[in-house]
């Protein structure tokens, strides 16, 4: 809303505050006007007929000067706020596992390396390795993952940890040398059987996804990614479009 300006009660006896950068010329109080509202320049009508209360007008001015949140941004917030950080609440998690088996699962991918555009080069940094290898020399750690096993390993590079790859298809234990890592003791491999399947499928997605600038499928040994991060939008809408009228 540019230079937008606004009228307030007279009941505001104190000043507020211009947020800076504000396309909002002016907010301040008034106290000798015949009228029971200042209006100021310009001000748009729909205002003068409002009630006179501060609250909500202060609260409509603020946010009618405010920069538009995305809706992206909205969804975030409403996440954290029913999800919030376990170290907010530390202590009391900290009492509430007193004289328990504390058991840490981690996510890879954008947890404990940051997200890029190559699947390939989610490299994560020495220092978080050196505080997830702490974890493990404290509680059994496992990483949770949807990657397959011989990847995220390849990544981390732990031999101490429990790996949980394809979505927990594969579960994989700790080994005593790095050396025998990749062929950690398997613990669990329950989709087994079908690896032929899902070999096809992976054919099929490729072929499926050529035609794509952009997409690729990645492999992950008992599930599949076809990732979009690359894929032009407007492309695809465009050609997809396209299409919808050849048909
Ligand atoms: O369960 P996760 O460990 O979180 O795995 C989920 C997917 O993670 C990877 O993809 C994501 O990270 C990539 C690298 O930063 C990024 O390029 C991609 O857009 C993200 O979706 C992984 O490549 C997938 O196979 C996993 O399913």
């Amino acid at each position: 809303m540019a230079n937008q300006e606004v009228v307030f009660p007279p009941d505001m006896g104190a000043t507020a505050a211009m947020a800076p950068g504000s396309s909002c010329r002016a907010l301040f109080a008034c106290t000798s006007l015949r009228s029971p509202y200042r209006v100021l320049p310009g001000v748009d009508d729909e205002y003068r007929a409002r009630p006179p209360c501060a609250t909500s007008w202060v609260v409509e001015a603020i946010r009618a000067s405010s920069p538009a949140r995305s809706p992206a941004v909205d969804e975030y917030a409403a996440w954290t706020r029913r999800h919030p950080s376990a170290l907010g609440s530390f202590e009391e998690i900290a009492a509430a596992a007193e004289g328990k088996q504390v058991v840490v699962f981690m996510d890879y991918d954008g947890t404990l390396s940051p997200i890029v555009a190559d699947p390939d080069m989610a490299f994560m940094t020495d220092e978080m390795r050196a505080a997830v290898r702490d974890v493990a020399k404290h509680f059994p750690a496992a990483i949770v993952t949807g990657r397959c096993v011989e990847k995220v390993y390849s990544f981390v590079g732990l031999s101490e940890l429990y790996y949980a790859g394809s979505h927990g298809m594969d579960i994989k234990g700790p080994t005593s040398n790095e050396e025998d890592a990749t062929a950690a003791a398997v613990l669990l491999q329950p989709a087994r059987e079908f690896l032929p399947v899902i070999a096809e499928a992976y054919e099929a997605l490729v072929e499926k996804t050529k035609g794509t600038p952009g997409a690729r499928v990645e492999n992950n040994k008992f599930c599949l990614s076809v990732h979009f991060r690359c894929v032009d939008e407007k492309v695809i809408i465009g050609s997809s479009s396209s299409q919808t009228r050849r048909f």
